[in-house]
């Protein structure tokens, strides 16, 4: 089992035995892998400690005692045998290794995941020091997906050495219209998010992924690919499927040309696992990475297509009547609003969801589009467009279970992190705020107008600055980067909703030019 351990991880054991021999340990315990990881400065390990902000003065018991750095030849049967928790801690350093990515084997970072994992004084001592498990987690997922490492030249990777000529022929066929196929699968998508939804960032991230798929490849036999390439003579290139000649519209292309991509990726995937098991790992990753753009994507296609031009948004509630709910609706839209939200705080769910349900009706008569506030379950049931979540409301995953892919949900953001974390999860659009002091919702602290540049910068989807927004700070707004609005009291407790609704509307339109 241990072969499947970095060198640097096999470093660290090793390390940890001798540490253990040096204090006269009677078997090697998790504190000396420990002191072992914290000692290699140039580790994974240390490199995510501190990365985390995890201060490692301190993790030790005491200073460690300075033993001889074990040569190569230096046999293991010296050293005291594992204690049982060290065993525990190196079993779930193998179990997250192969959870988080099967192709790289165990690292040091997941020496640490496995140390935390197993319990015990270890984990509570990096516990105190402010590691926490998920956020670990985390980082090593984040690292495999942004990047996977460095992918050898091909002259270094043994070409594939396979017994019988014929088989090597069918496997070059297969090997060779795979790998095309992903290539051109990724290049119809990466057109999408170039074109379509003029997105650099996704753009990027897809070329980035051709490029190593094309690293891939070039890991292949490429001589022995083009030799064995029989187009005329494949029974494939006739035969198509049903839905295959025709596409109803472009996202139709888009959503079948991931799927081509990712069973390429996953023929290349499996038919490497013949001759080069690393290969087969790193085209594995892509696939993961590609399930990733294709959930990021697909997200912003929704948001595009229900709310690429709009700017106002507005949300209504907490009316005493039905009567005052439906006029202020109608109001709204009247003088403009492109989005309505119902937000009702405090009445029986059967009459919030009596009352979303005219909304629905009145919205869908004028092609507005209707989000429910904070509840999946009243959104679909009144058949709303979509819903809007909080930091505090049930999470994007669980909310898309309830109102299905196309549905938008948007999701409350108050910092960087959350805006980060909401779009990972798949957001379709994002409220940014409060900006200002609001007279609907009462808060600790402000975002404020960083918090909207940031948002400017940091994404390509639509989002809403929210707070106290109104005609007199509306400039400001589009100053910082703002092109949409959400906003309730500028409208709903305004004299004239839908004059008020209508002068930020044109604002908005003016400043979108
Ligand atoms: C567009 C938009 N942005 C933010 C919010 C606030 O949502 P949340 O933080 O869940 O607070 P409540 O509105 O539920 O009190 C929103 N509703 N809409
Ligand atoms: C619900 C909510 N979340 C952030 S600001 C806000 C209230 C928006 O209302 P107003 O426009 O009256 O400040
Ligand atoms: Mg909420």
């Amino acid at each position: 089992m241990r072969e499947s351990f970095t060198a640097g991880a096999q470093r660290a054991i090793r390390r940890a035995g001798q540490l253990a021999r040096s204090r006269g340990g009677g078997a090697v315990e998790p504190i000396d892998l420990l002191s072992a990881l914290v000692e290699e400065g140039e580790s994974r390990a240390s490199a995510l400690l501190a990365e985390l902000g995890v201060r490692v003065e301190g993790l030790l018991p005491g200073a460690v005692e300075e033993a001889e750095i074990p040569g190569e030849d230096e046999d293991e049967r010296d050293f005291p045998p594992h204690s049982h928790e060290l065993r525990l801690a190196l079993s779930d350093a193998a179990s997250k290794a192969r959870e988080l990515d099967r192709s790289q084997g165990v690292g040091t970072e997941h020496l640490l995941v496995g140390l935390l994992a197993a319990g015990g004084p270890v984990a509570d001592r990096l516990s105190r020091a402010g590691l926490r498990a998920e956020a670990l987690m985390e980082r090593i997922a984040r690292s495999i997906a942004v990047d996977p490492g460095p992918i050898p030249m091909s002259e270094d990777i043994p070409a594939p050495e396979l017994a019988d000529p014929g088989e090597a022929d069918d496997l070059a066929r297969i090997l060779d219209a795979s790998a095309n196929r992903a290539r051109e699968g990724l290049r119809v998508v990466e057109d999408y998010a170039r074109f379509v939804l003029d997105d650099p960032g996704l753009t990027r991230r897809l070329k980035d992924v051709r490029h190593r798929l094309g690293e891939g490849i070039r890991g292949l036999d490429v001589d022995r690919l083009l030799t064995s390439r029989d187009t005329p003579g494949d029974v494939g290139t006739h035969i198509m499927a049903a839905d295959e000649g025709a596409r109803s519209n472009a996202r139709a292309v888009l959503v079948a040309n991931f799927k081509r991509t990712a069973e390429a990726l996953r023929s290349l995937e499996e038919y490497t696992k013949i001759t080069d098991q690393w290969l087969s790992g790193r085209f594995e990753v892509l696939r993961y990475d590609v399930y990733t753009i294709e959930k990021r994507m697909m997200a912003a296609v929704v948001a595009r297509q229900g709310l690429g031009g709009a700017r106002l948004y507005v949300l209504v509630g907490g009316l005493p009547t039905l009567g005052d709910l439906t006029w202020v609706v109608e109001e709204a839209i009247a003088g403009g609003a492109d989005v309505i939200q119902y937000r009702e705080k405090g009445l029986p769910d059967r009459v919030i969801l009596h009352r979303a349900r005219e909304v629905r009706i009145l919205t869908a008569q004028a092609g507005v589009r209707f989000i429910m506030n904070d509840r999946p379950d009243l959104a679909r049931l009144a058949s709303a467009d979509g819903v809007h979540l909080g930091q505090e409301d049930v999470s994007v995953r669980d909310a898309r279970r309830v109102v299905g892919p196309n549905a938008l949900i948007g999701v409350s953001t108050h910092e960087p992190a959350q805006l980060e974390a909401a779009i990972r999860d798949g957001a379709n659009y994002l409220g940014v705020g409060p900006v200002f002091p609001s007279e609907t919702k009462a808060f600790d602290a402000l975002a404020g107008l960083a918090y909207v540049r940031h948002a400017a910068e940091a994404t390509n989807l639509p989002w809403f600055a929210i707070g106290g927004v109104d005609e007199s700070n509306l400039d400001q707004l589009l100053d910082a980067g703002a092109s949409r609005v959400a906003v309730s009291s500028a409208v709903v407790r305004a004299e004239r909703p839908r004059a008020a609704a209508s002068a930020l509307k044109a604002r908005l339109v003016e400043a979108a030019g």
